[in-house]
């Protein structure tokens, strides 16, 4: 059976974390492949502009450029409707029934997964692939783990791997201030970003 990793988010931009993140779970899981796909519509930001999706998805096709297991993917945006997780999964087993889907993520969002759309359904349909983030210790990681792993009969892995103070807002506020972003992000978004004055203000933001 193929093993692939899902690596969702707003990518809004891709940086350095969300990589080693992807990295990090295509290795510790032996997986073939890691889609890298970007919320068209995030759930979980409504009522935040958030960059217009053409650009986002562009950063994260840039961000992967050569390396031959990680792959773009604009499956959610082939929808109309909000981004829901349970629903990109429940398609993604209709159209390749033979694949074991890994969805990866951060603590940030073991802690929030009860608060999404049919958490039940996400839980049913992927393993969880979950690394270290901001000030979650790895006990408290650990309780939240074996709470959705009872309550939901949850498949759940915590990554060996370092903690990366990285976020997208970071790299949007630093841009912002006219600060450096070089080695938080890969030389092509940074590029991509200089040359298309995101994150000044005045960009094309889709109204979530
Ligand atoms: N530095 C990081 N370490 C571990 N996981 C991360 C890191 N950055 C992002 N992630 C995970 O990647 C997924 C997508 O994150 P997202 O695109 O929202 O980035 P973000 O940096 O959290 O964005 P923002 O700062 O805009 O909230 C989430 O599951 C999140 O937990
Ligand atoms: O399905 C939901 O209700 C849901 C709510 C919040 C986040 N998610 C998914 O979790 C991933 C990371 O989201 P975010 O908001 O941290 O960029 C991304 O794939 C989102 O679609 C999903």
């Amino acid at each position: 059976m193929k093993k692939i990793g899902i690596m969702g988010g707003t990518f809004n931009p891709i940086h350095l974390g969300h990589l080693m993140l992807a990295e990090n779970a295509y290795d510790f899981c032996k997986l073939d492949e890691v889609w890298f796909i970007p919320s068209a519509d995030p759930p979980h930001k409504t009522g935040q502009p958030v960059l217009a999706y053409h650009h986002r998805s562009r950063m994260t096709e840039l961000a992967i450029e050569g390396i031959p297991y990680f792959v773009k993917s604009d499956f959610e945006a082939q929808r109309q409707e909000r981004s829901y997780t349970a629903e990109t999964l429940r398609l993604l087993h209709e159209i390749y029934p033979e694949v074991e889907f890994y969805f990866i993520m951060g603590a940030d969002s073991l802690f929030q997964i009860e608060t999404w759309y049919a958490p039940e359904k996400v839980m049913a349909q992927a393993r969880l692939l979950v690394a270290v983030r901001d000030h979650h210790s790895l006990e408290e990681m650990q309780k939240q783990i074996d709470y959705l792993t009872e309550k939901y009969h949850a498949s759940i892995e915590l990554m060996c791997m370092p903690g990366i103070d990285l976020s997208s807002n970071f790299i949007r506020q630093r841009t912002a201030n006219h600060e450096t972003i070089r080695f938080f992000v890969t030389e092509q978004v940074r590029d991509y970003i200089i040359k298309n004055g995101l994150y000044k203000g005045d960009e094309t933001l889709d109204e979530i």
